[in-house]
């Protein structure tokens, strides 16, 4: 049995603090800003990166609940122990999720590594047991999956809107959106390119070619 229940979280445009403002909080804030988040950082000091980084926000400041009122998401990554764990009280008691990026137990989600192509996320996590195997399996992956996966994946998509706005019959449904979906439509997509696999997939939605 896992430990964790594997979802994705919907943070865009919400509110997500991260305490402290060393490398490990910098890793943090690029995914939560990559996934759309409003990142606050709380820390009287800051890395150079984020220094840099534009469109976060810095507070100068040693931890202070106050500034995680409207949080949905909090991350605490200080060196100070007792400071990480105020944070995951204070978190827990207002009912945010929370993160103590070197306690597991003071953890209420974990992060796990991540392929990100357009809409296609792939991630690993090996639930604490090896987050540096996680990494590895990522570099390892992250070789076979390219662009590709990303192009195919908006074409679907834009396929699917279509299926799920057309055709009302749910086992017709159902049937064209695997069809569409499988690998040797893939293939050919890698071969002939979105504009040749849209006409094929088109085919198939408007019934000129039977479904398997
Ligand atoms: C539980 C968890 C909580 C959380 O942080 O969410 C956690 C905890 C801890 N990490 C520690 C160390 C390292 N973490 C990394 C890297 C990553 N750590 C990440 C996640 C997680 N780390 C969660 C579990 C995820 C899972 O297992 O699925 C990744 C996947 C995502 C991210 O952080 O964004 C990111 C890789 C991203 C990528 O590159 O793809 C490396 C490797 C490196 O930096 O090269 C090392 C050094 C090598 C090693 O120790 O393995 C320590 C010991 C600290 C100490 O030494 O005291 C603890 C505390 C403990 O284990 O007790
Ligand atoms: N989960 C993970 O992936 C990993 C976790 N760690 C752990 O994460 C922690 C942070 O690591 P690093 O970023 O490398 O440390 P760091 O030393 O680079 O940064 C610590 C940051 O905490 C800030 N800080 C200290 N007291 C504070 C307070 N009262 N309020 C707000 N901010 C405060 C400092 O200003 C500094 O920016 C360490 O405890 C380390 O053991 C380390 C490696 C990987």
């Amino acid at each position: 049995m896992s430990k964790y229940y594997p979802a994705q979280i919907n943070i865009n445009n919400k509110k997500c603090v991260v305490v402290g403002g060393g490398n490990v909080a910098w890793r943090k804030v690029c995914s939560l800003k990559n996934a759309g988040a409003k990142v606050v950082v709380v820390s009287p000091v800051f890395c150079p990166e984020m220094e840099r980084e534009e469109g976060i926000e810095l507070v100068k400041q040693k931890y202070d609940e106050y500034y995680l009122n409207g949080a949905v998401i909090v991350i605490a990554s200080t060196d100070d122990e007792k400071v990480n764990e105020k944070v995951y009280h204070d978190a827990v008691r207002k009912g945010m999720l929370v993160n103590v990026v070197d306690k597991p137990d003071y953890c209420s989600f974990i992060v796990p590594s991540s392929i990100v192509r357009g809409d296609l996320c792939i991630t690993i996590s090996t639930g604490g047991s090896s987050p540096a195997f996680a990494r590895n399996i990522r570099l390892h992956l992250e070789k076979q999956f390219g662009n590709e996966y990303s192009e195919f994946t908006e074409l679907l998509s834009e396929m699917r809107r279509k299926v799920l706005g057309e055709i009302s019959d749910e086992k017709i449904r159902r049937g064209i959106l695997q069809r569409i979906a499988e690998w040797d439509m893939f293939d050919f997509f890698k071969e002939k390119g979105a504009s040749e696999t849209r006409n094929k997939m088109l085919n198939i939605i408007s019934g000129k070619h039977i479904c398997k």
